[in-house]
């Protein structure tokens, strides 16, 4: 392996630390705790997971979780409801629905109904226009961790060409945003996307959310390529791998994120640090 390890677990740490100490700061001066709202519907046993760790974390850092475990029958009107309670719930700065969410049930409109300050996933309408328009508020959390990731490496990414494949509303299309934001030549590839390998092979920084491993063959990666691999996909044997086979990028790349330890642990790291903001700044 040529490439640098961009180290995601790390990095989240080190943040989780901090918001742990501003948390502390917050409440000797006699303030309430940050409210995080978590609501999972269903019984996905991957979103089970991911779930139990974010109240973990917010547990870890002093922000206090609210669940709410509905079942996979829940109607969109309940749920619909229970948002607009949280919405006017004063002890809650941020609300989060676990996706996917069960058939059945309209997420647009589901996500649509949060509270624009209270949305830490940075998914409404409203956070991703702001994005779009290059005044963040609440910025979705994978693309923001992202970007803090790429900041601690000793690369300036402003003029790349950066390829970004998957155009899903939960990464690829806000990844591309921060990107532009950056100053990155943006290439967007998507399932109608004609010659993959054409535009990964012309990447200077390439970002992979499709959730297909071996969707990026590692000959495609060009020499000196900053790799970030957002797939999450568990083998038969039940191991972890990302969507680029790993040795052989971490041969060509320059610098390059694990699966597991890159990016999902700073996916819930800006989550908490988003709880924070939208406290501190968005509801005193
Ligand atoms: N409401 C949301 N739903 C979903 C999001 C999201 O950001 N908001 N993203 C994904 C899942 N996700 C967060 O919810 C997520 C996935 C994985 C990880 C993570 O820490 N992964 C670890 C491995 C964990 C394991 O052992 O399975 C790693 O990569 O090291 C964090 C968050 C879809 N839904």
């Amino acid at each position: 392996m040529t490439a640098q390890l961009i180290d995601g677990k790390a990095r989240a740490e080190a943040i989780r630390n901090h918001i742990h100490l501003q948390v502390s700061e917050r409440l000797k001066q006699g303030k309430r705790p940050p409210g995080l709202a978590v609501i999972l519907v269903g019984e996905d046993p991957a979103s089970q997971v991911y779930v139990s760790h974010k109240r973990r974390d917010c547990e870890q850092v002093g922000i206090v979780s609210k669940a709410y475990d509905l079942p996979a029958t829940t109607s969109q009107q309940v749920l619909l409801d229970l948002i607009e309670q949280l919405n006017q719930d004063a002890t809650v700065d941020g609300i989060l629905v676990q996706l996917p969410l069960p058939a059945g049930l309209r997420a647009d409109e589901i996500l649509e109904q949060i509270d624009p300050t209270k949305d830490v996933d940075g998914f409404h309408p409203f956070n991703m226009g702001r994005l779009a328009q290059r005044i963040p508020l609440l910025r979705p959390c994978t693309p923001a961790g992202i970007i803090d990731l790429l900041d601690t490496t000793d690369k300036d990414i402003t003029g790349m060409h950066a390829v970004v494949v998957g155009a899903s509303n939960i990464v690829g299309r806000p990844m591309g945003l921060e990107l532009l934001l950056r100053g990155c030549t943006v290439t967007t590839c998507h399932r109608f996307t004609k010659n993959l390998e054409q535009h990964v092979r012309q990447a200077d920084l390439l970002i992979v959310a499709v959730g297909k491993p071996g969707i990026v063959n590692s000959e495609w990666i060009k020499p000196g390529t900053i790799v970030i691999d957002v797939g999450i996909n568990r083998t038969p044997e039940g191991r972890l791998i990302g969507d680029v086979e790993f040795t052989g990028a971490a041969a060509r790349a320059s610098h390059i994120t694990p699966v597991p330890g890159g990016v999902g642990p700073m996916t819930r790291a800006k989550l908490l640090e988003n709880t924070l903001f939208a406290c501190e700044s968005l509801h005193s």
